[in-house]
């Protein structure tokens, strides 16, 4: 399979939104979208959870009608009363936030799935292996990925890779759509990514690109594009313009905590004195090295270092401590970060989800209390701006707006320690914001959380940060001493026992 990029020439329109209006019930997700996407160029579009960039993203590529407006392909009006037809957006691809591949198959048979029309049919099996390895070798050198993997078995990371790949195997590129690609990829795969993206821009296609992570869209992309409210209200050349130049647009003004305001807030001492609620002496095991550390009440713990350095492997000692180097004190609620996986319970409401871990704490004498329930899923409805409202199906929610379900839900519970797997992965900066002072206040209240997260800069609101690498906790910082900078230099650092460690 070869790119042919005989399209439009550089600053062509080549999809063209116009009016576009689009309404689930009772929900507006579009309310009259002008966008204009041209041969060449990275459009970042950027907005709020629910503001309406993934329905947008549909319409444009055929996946969606919408109600009103026009959706243009080449100048052609492609939006029909019919519908969308597919052979009109053959060179209009989308990689999801969530991947729409099918797990049960291996990666070969999916791209053969969405790629069935430009490769051979005899022998399909090859020739979709062999266009897929060579593309993940283009895009993702290192990916680890083989194309008779299931998709089951691979990393979320591994998936997203797999995920973008699909998207661009086709014949012809016109425009590719990147739904968040690197909520999910470590910093590498995220820079190999955009230097592929300047690969195909340079060949004519065109990117659209959504994301929360505004300097990675100002870094990218040629201009940027904001949605508020189902309606594109800004649209600037990226050159010259900041990250709060972005935020401003996008309608609120972050109030990004200073160091020294964040230090204020945590704890004061090394939480020697604390009574400890769960500790590991020593844990050995799958993914772990001679791990030792301690959560005091009212702590909140970072677990920090590149993904998969069995930082997932700790929560997991920690929600099931089975062993005996590992104590638990008190109940545990859990955030999974992947909520494709485990988190959404797809077929019930906002309320049932949310509510679901809280309900027993809230019972009396084993009855549940309606009243109840429902004033405490109202007040986390309102807390974290959750769009959608407590009795919508969380599958109808957007992708942000299920992961402040998931959050919220640990949070209701009574449990003594939360546990947080990169939690805030697809959650605009706002939310994020928001979240950070909750998790703040809730550790004020005395209770404790261990969050891992792939973005080192979170970990400035924790107490104590255990950075991670093979297995082994490499550094704990405390207080003053946790920065981003830090976090990076121990992380990559050699050591002798690494060179012991990757021997095995
Ligand atoms: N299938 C659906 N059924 C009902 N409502 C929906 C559906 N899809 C989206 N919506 C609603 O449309 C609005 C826009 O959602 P959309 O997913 O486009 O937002 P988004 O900007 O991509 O958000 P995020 O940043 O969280 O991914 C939301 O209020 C959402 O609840």
């Amino acid at each position: 399979m070869h790119v042919d990029n005989r399209g439009p020439r550089a600053g062509e329109p080549v999809v063209i939104a116009k009016g576009v209006t689009k309404t689930y019930g009772r929900t507006r997700a579009l309310t009259g979208v002008d966008l204009e996407v041209r041969a060449g160029e990275v459009l970042g579009l950027v907005g709020h959870n629910g503001a309406g960039k993934s329905t947008l993203m549909r319409v444009l590529a055929g996946l969606e009608a919408c109600d009103e407006g026009a959706v243009l392909v080449h100048g052609k009006e492609v939006s029909g009363a019919a519908g969308p037809r597919a052979q009109d957006f053959r060179a209009v691809r989308m990689a999801y936030q969530e991947t729409s591949l099918c797990p049960d198959l291996t990666v070969a048979e999916n791209i053969w799935v969405s790629s069935r029309h430009c490769l051979p049919r005899l022998r399909w099996r090859r020739a979709a292996s062999d266009a897929v390895r060579r593309r993940l070798d283009e895009m993702f050198p290192g990916h680890g990925v083989t194309p008779r993997d299931r998709v089951e078995d691979l990393s979320l990371a591994q998936r997203q890779m797999v995920e973008i790949t699909r998207a661009s195997l086709v014949d012809r590129l016109d425009l590719l759509i990147l739904d968040e690609p690197t909520e999910s990829l470590g910093p590498d795969a995220a820079r190999s990514l955009y230097d592929y993206v300047r690969t195909l821009t340079a060949a004519g296609t065109a990117v659209l690109l959504i994301s929360h992570r505004i300097r990675e869209v100002l870094s990218v992309a040629d201009r940027v594009a904001v949605l508020r409210d189902g309606a594109v209200t800004a649209e600037r050349f990226a050159e010259g313009l900041g990250e709060q130049d972005v935020l401003e647009l996008m309608g609120a003004h972050v109030a990004v905590p200073s160091d020294r305001e964040r230090a204020a807030a945590r704890a004061a001492g090394d939480g020697a004195d604390r009574p400890v609620v769960a500790e590991l002496r020593g844990a050995t095991g799958p993914g772990l090295r001679e791990v030792s550390l301690r959560v005091g009440a009212g702590e909140v713990v970072g677990l920090a270092g590149l993904a998969g350095q069995g930082q997932q492997e700790v929560l997991e000692r920690l929600w099931r401590p089975v062993r005996r180097d590992t104590t638990v004190v008190g109940t545990r609620a859990y955030v999974p970060g992947d909520r494709q996986r485990s988190g959404v319970l797809p077929l019930w409401s906002v309320a049932e989800n949310l509510i679901v871990t809280a309900m027993r704490g809230l019972a009396r004498q084993g009855l549940r209390r309606p009243a109840e329930e429902r004033a405490a899923v109202g007040d986390w409805v309102e807390r974290l701006a959750i769009r959608g409202g407590a009795d919508a199906g969380i599958t109808e929610l957007s992708g942000g707006n299920q992961q402040k379900v998931i959050v919220a839900r640990a949070f209701a519970s009574t449990a003594e320690l939360v546990l947080l797997d990169d939690p805030f992965r697809g959650v605009d900066v706002h939310t994020k914001t928001d979240l950070y002072a909750l998790i703040r206040q809730e550790a004020a209240q005395g209770r404790s959380v261990v969050w891992y997260s792939s973005e080192n800069a979170e970990m400035a609101h924790c107490d104590r940060v255990y950075v991670f690498r093979a297995g082994r906790v490499v550094a704990e910082l405390v207080g003053e001493e946790i920065s981003e900078e830090r976090i990076i230099a121990v992380s990559f650092a050699e050591s002798e026992s690494d060179g012991e460690q990757s021997n095995e």
